[in-house]
């Protein structure tokens, strides 16, 4: 049964608290936006098929010929507010109300809270996530872990907060508008803005974003559009909101220079999300039998692709006066077992000091313990707020640079962790849990995608493996079947009856048999969830 407000069909539960987030003004603001930019937005992804049948056709992503002028003129971003200059460590995590809390504590310049990458898009996990922002905001944010009673509330020094909407590819099917489901972009961003720009310009912040897997400018473009008339709607100064773009999609790469230059009144930058990045690499060549990859682990920052990508967002932002976040080392702490968690630290730090020697400006952690050493190597090597003075003229990364495949061994140990990680990740995301730590390793959408889009490419290109054995479908499901097993004994039979595993396995091998590349995972799983209700 939906209820309709303000032209919206809303089908999710609205519980008293929920009433507070949707409100009759609030979904009027959503319903100016997805009335005046949804068509745009479903023209756009039909643009990202028809590049796509493009490189299907053997056409290789360079910089845009008609964008030469854009590239070779100088002009800058406009003034980055205080709270944005120094932004060394930001730490990254879900909406959930005890992490957004001990987030805005942990030390970190920048909370980045996050309806992307390390959220299931539950209804409950949207609207409870918009409370805990709309509290964290006024400060007024408290909690009590039901399990241990332990309680939680603010520091008086907190995070400089900025919210990642999820992605144009997703849809929120909770709410329609002439029968079609608004963008999930949109619904974040605006009940997000209508409840806290005012609020946050108040206390001498901002509304500030990170904005998820761009594929052009002209879907940069978009966003800024939006930026724009909800600036106008919600009488804000103009170019008050500020936005940080992740490039994380290989088309991205060659349009840094043009996004910077479509945001460039509201431009907080660019960051390197390196794992979607990877993902998209992938998928975008997904047909090229000559872009089969190597194990996942093999696929490090160190690799030449990711160096020179890391390095020219570097170099473009810095010219057009930008900070360049650096991205997220998967390494969290490993409780209970001293070395490894020493050596989960030595990585992090290594991967720091690649990140601030490159000319990063600040970096990303995904767990608390994490800041201390990202802050300390960027102390180090950054003693002003950011380096954005070191221009990095020197750098020069080519269309080549930036689509040389990585080389290495693929070992059916590489194989099997693929395929642990994807049951392992979708069967947590079922239950609603979007971050999960896995074999010791940060694993959210982008991280399990890159497990699933491995498999599919090694299946549908019959790669050989090192032991010279070539990966089938067959190979694929008995690695399946014990990977469920080893589940099972993992977790024990209590907890894998509970579960999802089963469910995961099968949505994992039907995303890998399938010729057809499914552009996410989340895709299919989430029409999963809404027909479960959740
Ligand atoms: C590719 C990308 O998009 S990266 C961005 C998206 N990914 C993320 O943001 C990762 C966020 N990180 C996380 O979700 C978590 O760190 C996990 C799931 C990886 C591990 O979480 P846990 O297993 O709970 O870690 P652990 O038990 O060590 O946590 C210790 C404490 O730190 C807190 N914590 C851990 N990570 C975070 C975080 N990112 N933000 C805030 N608090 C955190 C826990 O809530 C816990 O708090 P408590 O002691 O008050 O109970
Ligand atoms: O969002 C970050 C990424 O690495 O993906
Ligand atoms: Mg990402």
């Amino acid at each position: 049964m939906a209820t309709t407000i303000a032209g919206l069909d809303v089908t999710g539960p609205i519980t008293p608290a929920y009433e507070s987030i949707l409100t009759p003004d609030a979904l009027a603001f959503l319903a100016e936006l997805e009335g005046r930019f949804g068509e745009e937005r479903r023209r756009l992804l039909g643009v990202r098929t028809k590049r796509q049948a493009l490189i299907d056709a053997g056409l290789k992503p360079d910089f845009l010929e008609e964008t030469a002028a854009i590239r070779a003129a100088d002009w800058t971003v406009a003034s980055l507010p205080h709270d944005l200059i120094d932004r060394r460590v930001e730490i990254t995590g879900p909406v959930d109300r005890k992490m957004v809390i001990n987030a805005l504590n942990s030390g970190a310049k920048v909370f980045m809270a996050d309806f992307e990458d390390s959220n299931t898009p539950t209804w409950a996990n949207l609207i409870e996530g918009q409370i805990n922002l709309r509290d964290a905001v006024r400060r007024s944010i408290t909690h009590t872990d039901a399990a241990t009673g332990k309680a939680y509330a603010l520091n008086d020094e907190v995070a400089v907060l900025k919210v990642r909407p999820r992605g144009w590819h997703m849809e929120e099917k909770h709410v329609t508008m002439d029968g079609e489901p608004v963008s999930a972009s949109l619904f974040d961003f605006a009940l997000y803005t209508f409840h806290n720009a005012a609020e946050l310009l108040a206390r001498h912040s901002g509304p500030y974003f990170y904005l998820p897997k761009i594929e052009s400018h002209f879907e940069a473009r978009l966003w800024n559009e939006v930026f724009a008339v909800a600036e106008d709607y919600l009488k804000l100064p103009h170019g008050c909101i500020k936005a940080t773009v992740l490039i994380e999609t290989i088309l991205a790469a060659f349009e840094m220079d043009e996004i910077l230059y479509e945001l460039r009144e509201r431009s907080a930058g660019l960051n390197c999300g390196r794992w979607d990045y990877i993902f998209s690499f992938i998928k975008k060549f997904r047909n090229d039998p000559d872009a089969v990859m190597p194990d996942r682990a093999e696929i490090t920052m160190a690799t030449p692709f990711l160096q020179s990508y890391s390095l020219l967002a570097v170099k473009t932002c810095h010219r057009r006066g930008a900070p360049a976040i650096g991205g997220m080392a998967a390494f969290i702490p490993v409780r209970n077992d001293p070395a490894a968690n020493e050596a989960a630290f030595s990585k992090v730090r290594a991967d720091k000091e690649r990140e601030a020697s490159n000319g990063h400006d600040g970096t990303w952690v995904a767990h608390p313990a994490l800041v201390p050493v990202a802050r300390e190597v960027f102390d180090a090597y950054m003693p002003g707020p950011n380096q954005i003075a070191r221009k990095r003229a020197d750098v020069s990364a080519t269309a080549a640079d930036l689509l040389a495949v990585p080389k290495g061994p693929r070992t059916e140990a590489g194989l099997r962790q693929n395929v642990a990680v994807g049951i392992g990740y979708i069967e947590a995301w079922l239950r609603g849990i979007g971050c999960v730590p896995l074999f010791n390793l940060m694993e959210d959408a982008a991280t399990a995608e890159i497990s699933r889009a491995q498999v599919w490419q090694w299946v549908h290109h019959r790669a050989a493996l090192d032991d010279g054995r070539t990966v089938t479908m067959a190979l694929v499901d008995t690695v399946i079947d014990g990977e469920v097993a080893a589940w099972k004994e993992r977790v024990g039979e209590e907890a894998f009856a509970a579960g999802r595993y089963e469910d995961a396995a099968r949505l994992f091998r039907a995303l890998v048999e399938d010729r057809d590349f499914a552009e996410f995972l989340t895709l299919p799983a989430y029409d999963r969830l809404v027909a479960e209700g959740a």
